[in-house]
């Protein structure tokens, strides 16, 4: 099972300009979460925060019991090799066919013979459906391709936690949708605890167990998929349905009079080119492709979420419960009738989960 990831305090400012603070979340282990937020939010600066590539000014990022803020040269450069990273473009080296990209942290890492890299390459390439691609060049490869080898890259470390920056960038979205069953594909095979940042709504509402964003210099939540899929947060509702009316403006956040301005011109009839539909709420999870295991991780998860159901906001439990099978059902005392509410042992809510807390959407 991939390592839990804990996550305290973290705040992060280049000179004067904040990007965000006291990011506070719990990544459970072999879970997969996607982390939303506008342009320029800070999402990489996150992820490159969690890997000690970037330094926070503080806060702790907890990983097996070091905190990669504050530890030492040496056990960063051993905690880093728990992670693997596929960064926004993949990250590959132009000159080097796929099997020597693949191969790179093997050759550098570690000392296995050039026929235990080999196995390991050509597994990592088959696991990523590139099996017979290894001679081609990046530069000779559609991006979607270059995303499944810079995944392949990221696996053959064998990692607990996979960081993935925007898979879905620059991919049509029948490629996003064949990316995001691999994602899940591979979390049921290897169970590794997997983060993505992505502004890709149908990944979020389709992949994750869980799902966070960023806006305005704080995480406006981060918990359950169910809590940002039934949320009524503004922020949330304009981001999910990708309109213009609401808080996120076109650098990042708007001012009152602009606000005001797009609610007249909607209230006057103007049309801001988004679908009347609201599309939140919860949609089924992806399953591993038929044939592939199940995802250890789907009833760990339905353990935790059932042991702070109490703690959620009643559209989030609503929607866990409808979501229960009779077996779930009897498993965890969940009555049959409607309106008969489960009893769980609810835990502290910190434990697994940071709920809204922003004061961003009030006067
Ligand atoms: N090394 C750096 N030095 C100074 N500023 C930086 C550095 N890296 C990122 N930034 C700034 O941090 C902010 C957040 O950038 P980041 O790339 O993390 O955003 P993002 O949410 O990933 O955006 P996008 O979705 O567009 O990729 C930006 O204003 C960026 O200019």
């Amino acid at each position: 099972m991939g390592a839990e990831v804990v996550i305290e305090g973290l705040t992060k400012s280049f000179g004067n300009q904040a990007i965000w603070r006291d990011v506070t979340l719990t990544l459970p282990p072999g879970e997969v979460s996607v982390m939303l937020g506008p342009s320029g939010t800070g999402k990489s600066v996150f992820l490159k925060s969690m890997i000690g590539l970037l330094k926070p000014d503080r806060g702790r990022c907890v990983v097996n019991g070091v905190d990669i803020v504050t530890c030492s040269e040496s056990k960063l450069y051993e905690t880093r090799k728990l992670f693997g990273v596929l960064f926004q473009d993949g990250a590959l080296f132009g000159s080097m066919n796929l099997f020597d990209n693949v191969a790179f942290p093997l050759r550098e890492h570690t000392r296995k013979s050039e026929a235990e890299i080999k196995r390991i390459v050509l597994e990592k390439l088959e696991l990523t459906g590139l099996q017979g691609a290894e001679r081609k060049l990046p530069g000779e490869i559609s991006g979607g391709m270059r995303k499944r080898a810079g995944l392949a890259r990221a696996l053959v470390l064998d990692p607990e936690i996979i960081l993935c920056d925007e898979p879905d960038s620059g991919l049509d979205p029948v490629r996003t949708a064949y990316l995001s069953q691999l994602l899940i594909d591979l979390n049921a095979q290897i169970d590794a605890t997997i983060l993505i940042v992505t502004h890709n709504i149908n990944l979020a509402r389709t992949v994750p167990d869980n799902l966070g964003m960023l806006f305005r210099r704080e995480l406006v939540m981060f918990g359950p998929r169910e809590v940002l899929l039934t949320s009524d947060e503004p922020v949330v509702a304009q981001f999910v349905n990708g309109r213009r009316r609401g808080p996120i403006g076109m650098s990042e956040e708007k001012d009152a009079a602009q606000m005001a301005q797009e609610e007249a011109h909607a209230a006057s009839g103007h049309s801001d080119g988004s679908s009347e539909d609201d599309l939140r709420g919860i949609v089924p999870q992806l399953e591993p492709t038929p044939g592939l295991p199940e995802r250890a991780a789907v009833r760990r998860r339905k353990d935790r979420v059932m042991s702070i159901l109490r703690s959620l906001p009643p559209a989030a439990q609503e929607g866990i419960i409808d979501s229960l099978t009779a077996e779930d059902r009897a498993r965890y005392g969940v009555g049959v009738l409607a309106g008969v509410r489960p009893s769980p042992h609810p835990r502290g809510v910190d434990e697994v989960a940071t709920l809204p807390k922003s004061t961003w959407d009030r006067p």
